[in-house]
């Protein structure tokens, strides 16, 4: 079968958030944007996942005729955003630190197009059982924490951890669809290969 045309520019190298567009019938383009992702001083987890989502749409527009999406996902504990592990003994660190109590997952997603720039943030409630350090050690083995913020994939091994999730599953991994489904339609980019009606 022939693959759908693009109907939007993915300004993003996660494979989870192409998963999750296809899922709603959304094909895209995809044009990885590589920029800073430091926090800036003072600034709040939410204006940092919406600062970071709008910089990597941005990035994208010289590069396509189409409408951009950018998205950037930040665990917060205690006030503090966790990026991406460096290493098995800072993600090892994280993961001790999100061990037996509740965290935030901030997902902030751009999109732009003919009404200009849309944004939203999806703050999503996880809880994490009691971690033990061999489960720690082993988890790190399996190569999931590594590119994903705060350690732990929760549609992955780390499910075993996640005791309970309030808010949307999507959000976590990379990409709130019912929120993204929301600002695609309201720059006018179809859904469900074009077959959602208006
Ligand atoms: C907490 C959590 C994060 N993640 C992922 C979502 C994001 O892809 C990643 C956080 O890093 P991001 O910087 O948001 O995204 P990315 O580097 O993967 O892609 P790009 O910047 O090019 O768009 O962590 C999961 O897949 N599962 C989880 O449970």
């Amino acid at each position: 079968m022939l693959e759908p045309e693009p109907v939007l520019c993915l300004a993003s190298a996660s494979p989870r958030r192409q998963a999750l567009l296809a899922s709603i019938g959304v094909s895209v383009e995809v044009e990885p944007c590589d920029i800073d992702e430091s926090p800036l001083p003072g600034e709040s987890a939410e204006r940092y996942v919406i600062r970071l989502a709008q910089a990597k749409a941005q990035a994208a527009i010289p590069l396509t005729a189409l409408p951009t999406l950018g998205s950037d996902t930040a665990v917060v504990v205690d006030g503090q955003i966790l990026g991406k592990p460096d290493d098995e003994s800072h993600a090892a660190s994280m993961l001790l630190r999100l061990s037996g109590r509740q965290h935030d997952v901030l997902t902030g997603v751009a999109v732009t197009g003919p009404k200009g720039i849309l944004t939203c943030c999806v703050t999503t409630r996880v809880t994490l059982r009691d971690i033990s350090d061999a489960e720690i050690a082993a988890y790190w083995k399996t190569a999931e924490p590594c590119d994903k913020a705060g350690g732990y994939a929760i549609q992955g091994m780390a499910s075993v951890f996640v005791a309970g999730i309030e808010g949307s599953h999507s959000a976590v991994v990379g990409l709130p669809l019912f929120e993204t489904a929301c600002l695609l339609r309201r720059q006018g980019v179809p859904l469900w290969n074009g077959h959602l009606p208006a």
